[in-house]
Parts: C-alpha cells; sequence; structure tokens
C-alpha cells in the first residue's frame, strides 16, 4: 500500500532522456519507480505525460516574517514557492529584528518551522542591523542552524569587516553570501547608469558598485578560504572577475536571477517601478555574459531572488519605490520556456541550476535525484501547454513582476514535500 501513485510521469533518466514511469510515494519516501506500478495507493494522480523532477531549491529568497509581514508572510511565500515547484528555500535575513543574535535568529526559525510548508533554511546576517561593522557570532549561529550567512540588501562597505566575517564564516563551515554593493558608487540611483537611466532622466547607479567591491572580495576570499557566494550577479565585469577567481581556485560559487538572464535595461518600458530591483537591470552585453556564464560554469545556479513588495510601495516612478520584484512563481517556467524550450540549454541543464549545484553548494540535504529510497521532495510541471502569467494568479502577497502578460510554458500542477502534496493546481 502506498501513500500517493504518480502514474504516467516522464522524469529525466540520463543524458537528457525522458522516461514516461508511475512513482510510488510511502512514509515521506519514493518507494518504486516502474514502468507500470500496480501497488495499491491511497491516492493516485495521472500525470499525463508531465515532467516529475525533484523538488527544486532557491537559495535566495525574502519572506518577510517577521517585521515586514504586509509584503510577505512564512505561509504565502512558501505556498508561493511550492506553486513554483520548489521544495527547499534559503530565506534572506533583513527583517526586524535582523537575525544577527541567537534570540531573534531562534524566533526566526521556529516560525519558518511552525508557518512554512516547504524545507526553509534560514540565513543568519552577518552583522547586527546588516550594517555594523562587528560581525555576529557565527559560532553560535551556526550551532543554531544559520545554514550560511549575509546581510543581503546591503554590500559590506570595509574590506576589515568582511575579512574578519570570512575567517568566521570559514572556521564554522558555513558558505559567506555577498549582495556586492560600494554605497560610495550608487549615488542615489534607481536603475542601472548608462543609456536607459540618461533616456529616462533617472539616477543610475555605477556598475562599477557590484564589480569593484566583488574583486574586493574575492582576494580576500582566496586568503581566508572561506566558501564565498556572489548573490545575484549581474555584470560582465563580475562574470570576468568569477571566471578568474575559479581559475586560480578560489573557492567562489555564484547565483544569477531569472531576470537578469531574460531582461536588460532595454526591456525597461517606461518610469515603471516593476522594473525596479537591486542590483538593476543592466545593458544587453551584461545579460549576454551572465547568460555566457550560466552556460560555462562561471555562475552555478539560479535563484530567484524573490522579494515581493506591497502595491503601494511599488506604484508609479522608480524614484521612491522599493527594490525587487517577485519571482519564485515564474522561475522555473521562464527558465523552462526560454532556455530549453528554445533549445538553448537541456533539461539536465536546467535541473543542474535548479536543483544539483544549489543543493551542493550549500549541502543542503534531500534529494537531487529520483531514486528509490529518496524522500518525496518533488515537483510535477506542465510542459506541453502555454499559459499567460496574470496578476491574479500569485500565492505570494507581492505581484510585483514585470513578468505578468508572459507567455510561459511548465506551470505547476503538482508539488509535493517529504510525501505530503504542499501544492495542486
Ligand atoms: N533585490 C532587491 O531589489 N531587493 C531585496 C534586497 C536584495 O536582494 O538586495 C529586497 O529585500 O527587497
Ligand atoms: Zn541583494
Ligand atoms: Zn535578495
Amino acid at each position: 500500500m502506498g501513500q500517493l501513485l504518480i502514474k504516467n510521469a516522464r522524469h529525466l533518466i540520463h543524458d537528457n532522456e525522458l522516461k514516461m514511469q508511475d512513482v510510488l510515494i510511502n512514509d515521506g519516501k519514493i518507494v518504486e519507480i516502474a514502468d507500470k506500478v500496480t501497488t495499491p495507493a491511497t491516492r493516485t494522480i495521472d500525470a499525463h505525460g508531465a515532467l516529475l523532477t525533484p523538488g527544486l531549491v532557491d537559495v535566495h529568497v525574502h519572506f518577510r516574517e517577521p517585521g515586514f509581514a504586509y509584503k510577505e508572510t512564512v505561509a504565502t511565500g512558501s505556498l508561493a514557492a511550492a506553486r513554483g515547484g520548489f521544495t527547499t528555500v534559503l530565506a534572506m535575513p533583513n527583517l526586524n529584528p535582523v537575525p544577527a543574535t541567537q534570540a531573534a535568529f531562534q524566533q526566526i526559525k521556529a516560525n519558518n518551522e511552525a508557518n512554512g510548508r516547504v524545507h526553509i533554511y534560514q540565513y543568519a546576517a552577518i552583522s547586527e542591523g546588516l550594517i555594523a561593522e562587528d560581525v555576529s557570532d557565527m559560532a553560535a549561529l551556526a550551532a543554531d542552524g544559520a545554514i550560511a550567512f549575509t546581510n543581503d540588501g546591503k554590500g559590506v562597505q570595509t574590506a576589515a569587516t568582511m575579512l574578519t566575517a570570512m575567517q568566521a564564516a570559514a572556521k564554522v563551515h558555513r558558505p559567506l553570501v555577498a549582495h556586492v554593493e560600494d554605497e560610495s558608487l550608487v549615488n542615489g540611483g534607481v536603475m542601472n547608469l548608462g543609456t536607459r537611466s540618461r533616456e529616462l532622466g533617472l539616477p543610475g547607479i555605477d556598475p562599477l558598485a557590484e564589480s569593484s567591491q566583488l574583486a574586493r572580495d574575492l582576494v580576500i576570499a582566496k586568503a581566508t578560504g572561506v566558501h564565498y557566494h556572489v548573490a545575484h550577479i549581474s555584470t560582465k565585469e563580475s562574470v570576468n572577475l568569477v571566471r578568474f577567481a575559479k581559475s586560480q581556485g578560489v573557492h567562489v560559487t555564484a547565483e544569477v536571477s531569472p531576470h537578469h538572464l531574460l531582461l536588460d535595461e532595454t526591456h525597461i518600458t517606461g518610469d515603471n517601478a516593476y522594473f525596479k530591483m537591486n542590483p538593476p537591470l543592466r545593458t544587453p552585453a551584461d545579460r549576454a555574459a551572465v547568460i555566457a556564464g550560466l552556460l560555462d560554469g562561471t555562475i552555478d545556479m539560479v535563484a530567484t531572488d524573490h522579494a515581493p513588495h506591497s502595491h503601494e510601495e511599488k506604484q508609479g516612478s522608480f524614484i521612491g519605490a522599493a527594490f525587487g520584484i517577485t519571482g519564485i512563481e515564474t522561475s522555473f517556467q521562464l527558465m523552462y520556456t526560454h532556455f530549453v524550450k528554445s533549445g538553448i540549454a537541456t533539461v539536465e541543464q536546467l535541473l543542474n541550476w535548479m536543483i544539483i549545484q544549489p543543493s551542493q553548494a550549500f549541502n543542503l540535504p534531500g534529494n537531487r535525484e529520483l531514486t528509490i529510497g529518496a524522500p518525496a521532495d518533488m515537483a510535477l510541471f506542465d510542459i506541453d501547454h502555454e499559459h499567460t502569467v496574470t496578476a491574479d494568479e500569485f500565492a505570494s502577497k507581492g505581484v510585483n513582476t514585470p513578468f505578468i502578460g508572459a507567455t510561459i510554458y511548465g506551470q505547476t500542477l503538482l508539488t509535493v514535500v517529504d510525501g505530503q502534496i504542499a501544492y495542486e493546481a
């Protein structure tokens, strides 16, 4: 007897070959995979040839609780994750209170566990308020379960703080994740400094704000031996720096967001804050560089930087609006449509970017392949039918995405976490 039987699902076996089979789940685990499973189950779902994969992993989400529950909660964010096909996410620490102390961290972790419907791992902050020069007690926070350390939302402004942070993170064998942004080069900018910012008459962020701080960090990372992970990489210079650092044996990994792969500043239709995020959409040459970097392995993985905000915070002009766009409910679908369906990449590569690399880099438990005995974390995607994204379909509280109206394939039909249905279309 099984709990859940998924019949006629296509899944990746090897060399990008899909095979139609039945998958039986019991007691939270995959117990049978065969051309025809005859064991009875409490619930049977016919996948009609949809794509079954291990659950997706997103190492960069903002779930906003505590402090900003009006933007998103752990309940809505994790339902949005499940609706995107994600079964594991890593949650950012730009919360109130900031998890730079054990008390704050433990409170946030307990809330994630109580209200999350997917596996949520929590980042702890590098420093108090994401801005202090003194580094948090990483040993204590790691012992409490911090998956890694970051001040995402803010760049670490001094080399001294970054050096201390990297030494401490290396000592407890946790990655140090960097939002690279030198504030002395931001100049009050709201989008990328260049052609489009001049056309729109909006203040621009110098792209050197990202790459110059990244260059500093890579040198310090090499000296300390820390695992250094670059969040939302977005410029050509940054890709070149990571490529060079890897060739020098620096322990560095990098993530890129779907929006930096699919959009650039020429797509910004006007002074519309739905295109406002940090880092900003860059030039077509930068976009080509992040695509090339992902395809050649310089960039290891795709992460959404799911950043929900309220309607009021994203209305009107770039000036004054909040930075950030939602992404967890469209990430796989956009990547499938524009990379796999279009023929640039294979399903195998996509699953590598969205499951295997993130799991390996952050040393996450769970299944990276559909195999017997593996925990039943998985997702089923309809890759055969077209769908148009609408603002009213999201599980997230945030609808702040420039991809409303986009035509995509790969809508999630079903997401299973530890053998339980976390989302069903
Ligand atoms: N990416 C964004 O534009 N915003 C993020 C912060 C961040 O990821 O830096 C947010 O928390 O809203
Ligand atoms: Zn960031
Ligand atoms: Zn972020």
